[in-house]
């Protein structure tokens, strides 16, 4: 294995009562497209929190980019938190401005490239976009960013399928040279499943599985049917 891009020992996190984290144990190799999968609540948001320091955990050892996370790794990190708003008023050639000013290497021109590819127009306003469309644009202010690791928390959530499947397609081909490795969590693996290439598995604060996308496939199926069968009682609900 590369060296791992995060390192994760019997990590546990409580919010009052409520155990987000439980004992993890997780080491994710660099230069990958990790899926953090599992269902709600299982604390994927948790983790990326820890990952960005914005919450510490209660026991245990975190590192990420070999470091333990605060604000020199921040700097190498792009970050799309699950409820991230924009500034409505902006046009989105306004926000990637502003990514411009603001954001360590964030790069212009790959904006504008990606935004091209994801049909996305630089002159609409992003107080007038649909959910979906918003969503985009956040994607692209974290993947135009020449940074180590991209970190991106649901960013497909109201995305439509055919959209998902061209804008995954996208991502891979944008980031296969790129050398970045990128974590994703999702709860809805249907549509991403060509995405990863390595996954991780969580269920109540815990990873129950973690490897190469290829060998759990090959153990189990699709990732589909790998969903179904680990989180059979989940998936009724
Ligand atoms: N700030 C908080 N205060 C109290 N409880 C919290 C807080 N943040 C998360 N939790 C709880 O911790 C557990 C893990 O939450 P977390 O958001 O990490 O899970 P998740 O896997 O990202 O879920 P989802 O897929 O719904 O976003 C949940 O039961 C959640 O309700």
């Amino acid at each position: 294995m590369t060296a791992p891009i995060l390192r994760c020992e019997q990590v546990s996190k409580a919010y009052g009562k409520k155990q987000a984290l439980n004992g993890l144990n997780i080491t994710v190799p660099e230069g990958r497209i990790t899926g953090i999968l599992g269902p709600n609540g299982c604390g994927k948001s948790t983790l990326f929190r820890m990952l960005t320091g914005l919450v510490r955990p209660d026991r245990g050892t975190v590192e990420v980019l070999g470091s333990k996370p605060g604000w020199e790794t921040n700097r190498h990190i792009a970050y799309l938190p699950d409820r991230a708003r924009w500034y409505p008023n902006h046009t989105v050639r306004q926000a990637f401005e502003w990514g411009e000013s603001f954001l360590p290497r964030f790069s212009m021109e790959q904006a504008i490239r990606l935004a091209d590819y994801m049909d996305v127009e630089l002159d609409a306003r992003i107080g007038g976009m649909s959910k979906g469309q918003e969503a985009r644009v956040m994607l692209i202010q974290c993947l135009a960013r020449e940074v180590s690791l991209i970190i991106l928390d649901e960013p497909f959530t109201g995305i439509d399928v055919m959209s998902r499947e061209a804008i995954v397609a996208g991502i891979i081909d944008y980031l296969e040279d790129s050398g970045q490795s990128v974590l994703i969590s999702t709860h809805d693996i249907q549509e991403v499943e060509g995405l990863f290439d390595y996954t991780v598995m969580m269920k109540q604060g815990q990873a129950i599985w973690s490897g190469d996308t290829e060998s759990l496939r090959a153990e189990y199926g699709s990732l589909r049917d790998v969903f179904r069968k680990m989180y059979a009682k989940e998936w009724q609900r």
